[in-house]
């Protein structure tokens, strides 16, 4: 058994949402149960993000126009950098392909579904919503893939906690939203989910329902501690999804989706990138050995922006 003695407690960093909480929750669980510890061995220390402003967050604006991903891991990590924690838990959805100097995330709970659901009190899928109905999701990716294949749906905003979009549903503000099938699981509240949509349908995001536990590269203990609640083919999953978003240099402005699973011993990738107006999607896949998973996510990486051609990412500069 390893006891934590560098650090009694060992301080686990989380936002404040309940989200991030029972994911931190989830993560103490996993390592009281691994290495036989009680919870006095552990803090959970919460970290008001940027992100987390609630003037900044219930303005219906897309999250790049407040500050885009850093927003909630910034104050995270220099909290690891300073020592004010140990360990940080993440959904690595969320989180950008490099870490800060100094950190490093190796550590990955088993995924949960990584399914979206579709959350509507009228309709109970996609397909069922009537022509030119009004759905809302702030999210670049959802936006994109449900304009591609609905052009005739209208988009709105649509930001906030569970609880805060489902009272704009109540209100009218839309007909229909979606959410991580994963964090509504995590939250106990997966009967708000009508449906959960095939990846067929709509593609994930990259590291959809998989939650990392970022350390300081030095800190040796909280490695030790780590290693033991570490899913290894969460890991490989991820080292192909990650290896894919790197590739395209995915900032928050571009729509990208990315799921890899295991087929046998080999790992089946699909991604898929698209322009904001759903105008275009580019859809690829690659099979390969396990151990190929980075250059497989490259290689497709390199297929889809041949594919899309110049011009494809000009909204960038827009
Ligand atoms: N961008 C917010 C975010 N980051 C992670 C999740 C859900 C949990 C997960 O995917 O692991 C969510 C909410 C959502 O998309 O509904």
């Amino acid at each position: 058994m390893i006891q934590p003695t560098a650090h009694s407690p060992l301080k686990i960093g989380t936002r404040g949402s309940p989200l991030a909480l029972a994911q931190a929750f989830e993560t103490r669980r996993r390592l009281m149960q691994r290495h036989g510890l009680s919870e006095d061995a552990f803090e959970i220390v919460i970290i008001k993000t940027t992100g987390d402003d609630r003037a900044m967050i219930e303005a219906d604006r897309p999250l790049k126009e407040v500050g885009g991903k850093g927003l909630f891991t910034k104050e995270i990590e220099e909290a690891l950098l300073s020592g004010r924690i140990d360990i940080a838990v993440h959904s690595m959805k969320d989180m950008p392909v490099a870490q800060p100097e100094g950190l490093v995330l190796d550590c990955y709970l088993p995924r949960e579904d990584v399914r979206d659901a579709f959350v509507s009190r009228d309709h109970g899928s996609i397909a069922d919503l009537p022509e030119g109905a009004v759905v809302g999701s702030s999210s670049l990716r959802r936006r994109a893939q449900l304009a591609n294949r609905r052009p005739d749906l209208k988009l709105v905003q649509f930001r906030g906690n569970v609880q805060t979009r489902l009272k704009k549903l109540d209100e009218g503000v839309a007909t229909a939203t979606f959410l991580a099938m994963a964090g509504l699981n995590r939250l106990g509240m997966a009967r708000v989910a009508r449906s959960a949509i095939a990846p067929e349908d709509m593609l994930p995001a990259v590291a959809q329902g998989a939650i990392g536990i970022e350390r300081r590269l030095d800190d040796g203990a909280a490695r030790d501690l780590l290693s033991a609640i570490h899913d290894g083919p969460t890991g490989e999953r991820l080292g192909a999804e990650r290896a894919f978003l790197a590739a395209l240099d995915g900032s928050c402005e571009t729509p990208i989706a990315g799921l890899a699973v295991h087929d046998g011993d080999a790992l089946w990738l699909r991604g898929e990138i698209l322009r904001p107006d759903g105008s275009e999607a580019i859809a690829g896949e690659r099979r390969c050995a396990v151990s190929d998973a980075a250059e497989a996510g490259q290689d497709l990486a390199r297929e889809l922006l041949a594919q899309a051609g110049a011009g494809f990412f000009d909204w960038r500069q827009a």
